[in-house]
């Protein structure tokens, strides 16, 4: 990694860092010092932006660009040095017409606006071309940032002085650039900004639809020429998009693609095309962590966008995540082969935020009342408010619960309902409408609790978010960490808590094995296979500890993130109540017979109702890890063996009562199997006892998988029997072995999809 590298610790006065050390210095380093910042105001667009809400007619419309396109163009030749800028534009579109390539065949229609009805603020750079940086003084470039802070995104200053030092280093185009700043810092910014800078379209890569849908809206909003390319697009409005790009001066400021969409030859072609016209301004990678196994969302595709690098060189790249640790970070800036790199880092602690755990086990009365009563106070119900005319009962801001399933996510927002706190439930389960009528309830605060499962909150920008609730432990520390991030972006107190029990961890452990299994499958090399289990693990490991252990909470993350930690001392259960918090601990660990913590050593037995003997297992073990997956072999094996016995004294039980030998011939099956499943009318000839005993095994392991992922222990024996129904019902309605053979996959297929879709089968039940 060659260049300068800035590490900055944050050190607002309200951003009090876990970590001691301010500001470190890697060779060859530097610091960035942002002082000097010149405010030379060139205009307000206030009296030019048209009212977002209003609904305007295409003529109004018109005219309003018009006005606004003369208005900026007599404000422009006031300012001196601007006008040379524009003047350098239009040399390079003239040089750069000149290259025209396959892909820029000049349009035949005008390519139609960009969505969104708000005029382009007059601070925005036209699309004529990249000027380069060292066409526009620093004391322009300053000039030009502060304005498009004020005018376009109406903020009257930075967020952070990080946040300052990130824009201004990114807007310069000297270099790649690395941000890692914590949730809700304001990291959009720090690309949006600069993007509007220079003539151009810049290119963002983000990993989902949903999150790029939210932050297309919100650009176009403010005014700004931003689009998505995906698959969820109709013909026409891509064929819009596409021939805005292809035009001489593209209306398009910012386009967000997805990084599978990016690798498609035609969007590589339309870079290289923009690259060619010098119409390429930046390229961005967001949620950057994608791009390497280190980080807890891996996707393969991020892999590829180095290949841009081919296309279109010497473009500054900019990448930015939350949650990326020093592993993570080196490999993100390595596989983006970022070049004479400047690191942005900032402390991951969020003073803002309250993390706290509570084992639900352990509460008096029930957890969810615990929850109810909680929920209150962060959104201050149970208090008669004077201020804003707040009467009791109702709420100020909102929150989120995070649920295992779909059914959970029904039933809690059921119940807080039923003890009068409205609530909607948020799943993949509704319909897109009803996705997006929740959704806006709730960002309206007309209904303030969602109960939600992990699908919902990824992209979202709400300010007031009091509290996020997982009622279930999430499966990595890097993911709680950006769940829990979205609580409190305001900078107000807020509310982060975990509800945790013995079932939620082995929950989570089905689920991690669950992703591991998968991983196996996958055809990636064996290298980054090893990399990626072994992240998965950390990730999880963590969040164990985070859950069991007496330890700051703020320090776990900044230990995790690599941060120096020093603990929060108020800002979480353990540094305000640490006796509580220890006492709590033990009575978890004594209720579940699981390691007590009191010497701070594992104690030598495993505990073995974890796959892999739970982490102490894992721990004994030399690499950490090995012993994980041996341990987890061993209990499924002596699990199939369990079932298999209980499978096999059931069959011989009702052989017995039928006083027929244990085999099966054709011949004989229709009295024995007849008898075994007490049914008479037996009419599928040629279909053997043993057959049937496969399927019921079949059926018996796809209910108990099923079964698994609601609940962390349940009955075998209930299993046995549920498949036992299932085996006679499919049994009964079929005429031949083939149809009772195609009868059995459906039936199958049927559990396992809702496995896979973590709904709950019923098998309905029987007299
Ligand atoms: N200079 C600023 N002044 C005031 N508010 C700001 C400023 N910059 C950004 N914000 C606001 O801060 C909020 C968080 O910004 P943003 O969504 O970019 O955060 P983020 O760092 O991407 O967080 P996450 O990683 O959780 O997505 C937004 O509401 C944004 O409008």
């Amino acid at each position: 990694m060659d260049g300068e590298i800035v590490i900055i610790d944050s050190d607002d006065e309200d951003q009090k860092p876990c970590s001691s050390t301010t500001i470190k210095k890697e060779s060859p380093a530097t610091v960035n010092t942002a002082n000097g910042w010149g405010f030379l105001k060139r205009m307000s667009s206030k009296d030019i932006l048209a009212k977002p809400e209003k609904k305007e007619t295409p003529a109004k419309t018109a005219k309003k660009t018009t006005d606004t396109k003369s208005e900026k163009k007599s404000i422009d030749t006031k300012s001196k040095s601007t006008s040379n800028i524009i003047r350098e534009d239009k040399v390079v579109k003239k040089r750069k017409f000149a290259q025209i390539s396959e892909f820029d065949e000049v349009p035949t229609t005008s390519p139609a606006p960009a969505a969104g009805n708000v005029p382009t603020p007059a601070a925005i750079a036209p699309n004529t071309g990249v000027v380069s940086a060292e066409a526009i003084a620093p004391v322009e470039l300053k000039s030009r940032i502060k304005d498009v802070l004020n005018t376009v995104f109406k903020h009257k200053d930075f967020k952070s002085k990080h946040q300052k030092q990130a824009v201004a280093a990114v807007a310069e185009r000297k270099r790649d650039i690395f941000v890692s700043f914590p949730t809700g810092a304001g990291k959009s910014l720090v690309y949006q900004l600069p993007s509007l800078l220079y003539g151009g379209v810049s290119i963002v890569v983000s990993p989902l639809i949903a999150l790029i849908t939210d932050q297309v809206a919100a650009c176009q909003k403010k005014g700004i020429g931003c689009e998505s390319l995906n698959s969820k697009l109709t013909t026409a409005e891509r064929q819009r998009i596409f021939e805005d790009l292809r035009s001489p001066q593209p209306k398009i400021k910012l386009l967000y693609l997805t990084p599978e969409g990016l690798a498609t030859d035609y969007l590589q072609k339309m870079i290289k095309s923009l690259h060619e016209r010098n119409l390429l301004a930046y390229i961005i990678v967001d949620e950057a962590h994608c791009v390497t196994h280190w980080g807890h969302d891996f996707r393969p595709d991020y892999l590829k966008l180095k290949s841009l690098r081919k296309l279109a060189p010497s473009i500054p790249w900019v990448a930015l995540t939350a949650t990326a640790n020093a592993k993570a970070q080196e490999d993100i800036i390595n596989q983006l082969e970022l070049k004479k790199v400047n690191i942005f880092k900032s402390s991951t602690f969020r003073s803002n935020l309250f993390y706290d755990i509570i084992m639900k086990d352990l509460v008096q009365g029930s957890a969810e009342d615990h929850m109810l009563r909680f929920i209150r106070r962060c959104l201050r119900m149970d208090v008669e408010k004077k201020e804003k005319g707040k009467k009791a009962g109702e709420w100020i801001g909102s929150g989120i619960v995070y649920c295992r399933t779909r059914d959970e996510c029904a039933q809690m927002a059921h119940s807080f309902n039923a003890a009068g706190m409205p609530a909607l439930e948020y799943h993949a389960g509704l319909s897109t409408k009803i996705r997006d009528e929740v959704q806006e309830k709730w960002m309206k605060n007309t209904v303030p609790v969602i109960a939600a499962t992990i699908a919902f909150g990824m992209g979202i920008d709400k300010p007031d978010v009091r509290f996020v609730i997982h009622w279930t432990c999430p499966s990595s520390l890097s993911a709680y960490y950006q769940e829990s991030g979205r609580a409190g972006r305001d900078g107000k107190r807020s509310y982060c808590r975990v509800y945790y029990n013995k079932g939620d961890r082995n929950f989570c452990n089905f689920l991690v094995t669950r992703e591991l299994n998968m991983l196996k499958g996958k055809k990636i090399s064996d290298e980054a296979k090893a990399e990626q289990t072994q992240a998965i693990k950390a990730g999880f490991e963590a969040m164990l500890n985070f859950c069991e252990e007496p330890m700051c909470r703020h320090s776990a993350f900044g230990k995790y993130f690599g941060d120096t930690v020093v603990p929060c001392e108020k800002h979480c259960d353990t540094c305000l109540h640490p006796e509580e918090v220890r006492k709590t601990v033990d009575n978890y660990q004594a209720l579940t017979s699981s390691r007590p913590f009191s010497n701070g050593k594992p104690k030598e037995k495993d505990d073995d109702e974890m796959y892999g003997g739970g982490k102490w297992g894992a721990l004994k073990n030399e690499d950490g890890y090995s012993g994980y997956e041996d341990a987890s072999d061993r209990i499924e094996r002596e699990e199939r063996e369990k079932i298999r016995n209980i499978v096999g004294a059931e069959f011989a039980k009702r052989r017995k009562a039928a006083g027929k030998p244990a085999t099966s011939s054709s011949s004989d099956d229709k009295d024995r199997v007849t008898l075994v499943l007490r049914d008479g009318d037996w009419k599928v000839p040629g279909l053997t006892l043993e057959k049937r005993e496969m399927m019921l095994n079949a059926f018996r392991e796809a209910l108990e998988a099923n079964a698994s992922v609601f609940t962390a222990f349940s009955s075998a024996n209930e299993h046995v029997s549920a498949a036992a129904q299932l085996e006679k019902e499919t049994f009964l309605v079929s005429k031949t072995p083939t149809t009772y053979n195609q009868k059995c996959a459906m039936k199958l297929h049927e559990i396992k999809k809702a496995t896979k879709d973590m709904v709950k089968f019923e098998v309905a039940a029987k007299s």
